[in-house]
């Protein structure tokens, strides 16, 4: 059974039982998300990340989601992409590609994918030129209070030090306020070259989920959600606060199992 509720200004917390249901819900909250804007604006502007959060995504290549979703109306992005080769196994883009994009009826030229045959600095140039464009025909809508995009739907995962997109704890990267979409070198995970969303994007966005299995993780779940002391101001996840949009952490009981204070109605 699902636990849910809010916690202090941290979003909605579903923590879930397993990972079966954990599945069956971000499937049911991203086709929801889907048939409101298609509904409200024509079209769905979501952007993934990539790592465990693909495989978790999976129900949506199932039925009833397979046949509901209208696929056609969605537009793609990456919050974050490694760069290498498309047919790299580092690379987002075909981690999304293999487990989602290739089952479902999306319309190609609705992928947006970065240029992976230039330097980081050049790809993350070229792809907010590309959102730019989008942004113009409103494809992408924008946010009334910063010029930043505002997509319908960021999915991010996390990692066990807290990190979300490539914004790692204690990177200048952070600090990045002008740019939409910039780059490092320097990763401390593996392949050390990627683009990334900013923070400023993340938080024009009109729903945010970030999405975290796994007991590896619970650590930096409660750095992230608790108020703890003291607080952690360079927790990459800490830092996801949408201005006007939704935050929603899916979680599964390992990853919710250091959470102070639970109370929840079932
Ligand atoms: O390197 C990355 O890691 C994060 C977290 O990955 P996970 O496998 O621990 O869920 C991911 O969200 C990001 O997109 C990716 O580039």
């Amino acid at each position: 059974m699902a636990l849910s509720g809010v916690k202090n200004d941290r979003g909605e917390l579903r923590i879930l039982e397993n990972l079966d249901e954990l599945r069956t819900d971000l499937a049911d909250y991203i086709a929801e998300l889907s048939e409101a804007a298609v509904k409200e604006r024509g079209v769905f502007a979501i952007a993934l990340s990539g790592g465990s959060l693909i495989g978790l995504m999976g129900k949506l290549c199932e039925a009833p989601y397979n046949k509901t979703v209208d696929w056609a109306k969605w537009y793609i992005f990456w919050a974050d992409e490694r760069v290498v080769a498309k047919n790299h196994s580092d690379s987002n883009y075909k981690l999304a590609k293999d487990g989602i994009l290739s089952k479902v009826p999306i319309v190609p030229s609705h992928v947006h994918s970065i240029n992976d045959s230039v330097s980081a600095e050049e790809a993350a140039d070229e792809y907010m030129f590309v959102i730019r464009q989008l942004v113009k025909t409103r494809m992408v809508s924008v946010s009334d209070i910063s010029d930043c995009p505002k997509f319908d739907l960021i999915l991010l995962g996390m990692g066990p030090d807290g990190h979300i997109a490539s914004l790692f704890p204690n990177h200048a990267v952070l600090e990045e306020t002008d740019e939409w979409v910039t780059f490092i070198t320097d990763s401390p995970k593996p392949p050390p070259e990627r683009i990334t969303f900013t923070l400023p994007v993340i938080n024009s966005a009109s729903n945010v989920a970030i999405v975290v299995t796994g007991e590896s993780k619970a650590e930096a779940v409660h750095l992230a959600i608790d108020n703890v002391e003291p607080n952690c101001p360079s927790l990459p996840a800490r830092l996801v606060q949408p201005t006007k949009g939704k935050l929603v952490w899916f979680l599964d009981k390992p990853a919710a199992s250091k959470l102070d204070d639970l109370q929840f109605s079932e």
